[in-house]
């Protein structure tokens, strides 16, 4: 893979300011700031419900936020003047349709998005799909449906990468291997931003984290300060969240 950038400069800061999203009446998203940074991989780390999802969200331009500003190299996603190029992101798992090979999945979404259709082999290579490409999706495991939707990810050779909970049920073997293309990712100088409830392997994986409950950042820094005095992430987390009064 190139240098982010393709001349050697970092990649994009992805920075939120003051986001705030509702839903309904209801506040998913209260007064969210934070930035992640190139050559980091950033943890956005929060128990079910914590408004994750929703930050995300608002972040890749799929919804809009009611206060705050979510930018990507100084820039909202719906401005981003090549924004598979810029933002490559995981959603929901994937979402490629099961009658389809996964090189049909890969080659019709480059198509649609003026992605030279070469580019297919090489995302199958850097997630390690080359061998079952050509077979139908809907008999793809867990961990290979998720390389897939990683692989669609990449289609663009974006600098920055935003992730909602990449390892969510997959088994060791495939948490490791999400783990180390993404500190392999962050390493080229590129942005890495992935969600998690899972407190463990966020801290085995990110360099910095934002910690989220109920809506509000409730801890930010590299995952040594955040873990500060305590024996554990786990234990750092709940002593946060019983300070706020739960
Ligand atoms: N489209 C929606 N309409 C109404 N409420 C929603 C919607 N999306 C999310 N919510 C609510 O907003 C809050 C935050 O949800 P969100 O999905 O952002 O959290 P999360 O941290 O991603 O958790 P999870 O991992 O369970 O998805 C929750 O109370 C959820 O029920």
């Amino acid at each position: 893979m190139r240098a982010a950038g393709g001349d050697g400069h970092p990649g994009p800061v992805i920075e939120l300011n003051g986001l705030t999203k509702r839903h309904g009446g209801k506040v998913a998203v209260d007064d969210v700031s934070f930035t992640a940074s190139p050559g980091r991989v950033t943890g956005f780390l929060g128990p079910n419900g914590a408004g994750k999802s929703s930050t995300l969200r608002v972040l890749l331009g799929l919804d809009v936020p009611d206060a705050g500003t979510a930018l990507v190299g100084g820039r909202p996603y719906r401005k981003l003047r090549n924004p598979l190029r810029t933002v490559g992101s995981l959603l929901d798992g994937g979402g490629a349709h099961g009658s389809r090979s996964g090189r049909a999945h890969l080659t019709w979404l480059a198509v649609s998005n003026g992605i030279p259709r070469s580019r297919v082999e090489e995302v199958l290579d850097l997630v390690g799909l080359a061998d079952v490409a050509g077979r139908r999706v809907s008999t793809y495991s867990l961990g290979t449906g998720r390389r897939l939707g990683l692989a669609a990810a990449l289609l663009g050779d974006p600098e920055v990468l935003v992730l909602d909970e990449p390892v969510n049920g997959l088994d060791p073997e495939g948490i490791r291997w999400i783990r180390r293309f993404l500190r392999a990712y962050a390493a080229e100088g590129r942005t890495v931003l992935l969600s998690s409830h899972l407190m463990g392997e966020t801290a085995g994986t990110a360099d910095d984290l934002v910690v989220i409950d109920a809506g509000r950042v409730v801890a930010r820094g590299t995952v040594p300060e955040v873990v500060g005095g305590h024996a554990s992430l786990e234990d750092a987390f709940f002593a946060l969240t019983e300070e706020r009064g739960r």
